[in-house]
């Protein structure tokens, strides 16, 4: 197992060129409610051809409405598009940011527009989910296909071409920043538990998907539930040796919607919570692994749901942040970036690819993905181009 870097670098070696080919970043994220209005519709275009009951949706829109009809979503990604403007502009690096999301404004066709309009014909996207799976990785490419052929008729580009080209950097989840960035937060969220406390016990969080999209994530290379056991067990061995004291774990999941009789992955965190106190255990960190920020799904279903869950069990539970814009995850981001360019370089100039750096036992996943890869279900075709891929239409 290969331990996250302490000290990343803040220039990888070897790239004189920058970011070329590209000329501008595409900040990709879900998108959420900005007041009360916006929330219904929000969550139509969240769920359009979904199978989720109205029961779900109706007790969702309480989450937002509980927060004002806001969702802190856009502010977070607001603060790590300056974030990843500022460490671009510190490395000499000067593209412009732009930032879109899938399901509400921004979208990612005004966001590409605006690129458009500023010159930028090849774009390289980050997407603000880490691993790989139909919702963090496919979805988004099916979306930036759509974009594209939008942005195509609103500039009048021939049929059937695309007025830009979009790359995207490979799903992060087993980067080095990344990786840093979970363990300095579990070691703060450690660092915060009175010395004469019960020594907690690590409880690694994220969103759960259904059974039959954690199947159809494994052509990626490892399925999304390996993914995130893969940097768990890297986190948990680096918080260890950081605080020189052994570390017990385990994954959870939250945030379950679809209907009841479809298995999705388990067990919800509160399950877990009860199934922790039912053994014993009185106090627990929570460190939600799945997501890049602390936005509605932590907001809600952690910090207001299974703290009171463990409060009703008698247990102590202190929630670790999520990575936001903590120094390690924005550098690791650039030099993913970085990272991109010179595999776009190395690709056109029929060169070797430059090395590409991981933490855990999982190897670099692919920077343009597999045909087929990452689908709603194992070997059903949606129908539906991609970007970002080998598909033929792509
Ligand atoms: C894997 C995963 C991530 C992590 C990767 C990533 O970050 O992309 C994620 C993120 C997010 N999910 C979010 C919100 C929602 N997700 C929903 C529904 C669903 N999520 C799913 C999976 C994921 N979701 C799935 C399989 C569904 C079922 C329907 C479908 O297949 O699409 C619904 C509908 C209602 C409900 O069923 O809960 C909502 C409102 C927000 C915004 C929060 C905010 O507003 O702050 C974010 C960042
Ligand atoms: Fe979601």
């Amino acid at each position: 197992m290969t331990p996250p870097t302490t000290e990343l670098p803040s220039v990888p070696p070897g790239d004189p060129a920058g970011l070329a080919p590209y000329d501008a970043v595409l900040l990709f994220s879900f998108g959420g409610p900005n007041g009360p209005d916006d929330v219904l519709p929000f969550l139509r275009n969240v769920t359009a051809g979904k199978n989720i009951p109205d029961e779900r949706l109706a007790e969702v829109a309480e989450h937002y409405h509980h927060f004002g009809g806001r969702s802190p979503i856009n502010e977070q990604n607001l603060a790590l598009r300056a974030a990843l403007q500022a460490e671009l502009e510190r490395r000499g690096l000067d593209v412009p940011v732009v930032w879109g999301n899938r399901n509400w404004t921004p979208y990612t066709t005004d966001a590409l527009a605006e690129a458009y309009a500023a010159g930028a014909r090849r774009v390289v996207a980050v997407v603000t989910s880490a691993y790989s799976s139909y919702s963090g990785c496919r979805q988004y490419r099916e979306n930036l296909w759509t974009a594209l052929s939008d942005l195509a008729t609103r500039v009048g580009a021939p049929e059937g071409t695309h007025p830009m080209a979009v790359d995207k950097v490979r799903s992060y989840f087993n980067h080095p920043g990344f990786v840093q960035a979970n363990v300095d937060a579990v070691v703060e969220a450690y660092q915060g538990v009175a010395a004469d406390a019960a020594w907690p016990r690590l409880v690694f969080v994220t969103h759960s998907i259904p059974d039959t999209m954690e199947e159809a994530s494994v052509v990626a290379g490892a399925s999304y539930r390996e993914q995130h056991l893969d940097v768990a067990r890297t986190v948990a061995a680096a918080v260890a040796e950081r605080l020189g004291r052994e570390v017990e774990w385990d994954l959870a999941f939250c945030s379950r919607s679809g209907p009841p009789s479809q298995p999705w992955l388990e067990p919800d965190v509160n399950d877990h919570l009860g199934t922790l106190a039912a053994a014993g255990t009185t106090s627990v960190v929570l460190s939600p692994i799945g997501f890049v920020s602390d936005h509605m799904e932590v907001a809600f279903d952690l910090d207001t749901e299974a703290l009171e869950t463990a409060q009703e069990l008698g247990m102590t539970a202190v929630r670790a942040d999520s990575v936001g814009v903590r120094e390690a995850f924005v550098r690791g981001l650039v030099d993913l970036l970085v990272e991109r360019a010179a595999i776009a370089r190395a690709d056109a100039a029929g060169l070797p690819r430059p090395a590409e750096a991981t933490a855990g036992d999982l190897p670099a996943f692919r920077s343009v993905c597999a045909p087929g890869c990452c689908r709603m279900r194992a070997g059903v075709d949606s129908g539906r181009p991609a970007a970002c891929s080998t598909d033929p239409w792509s």
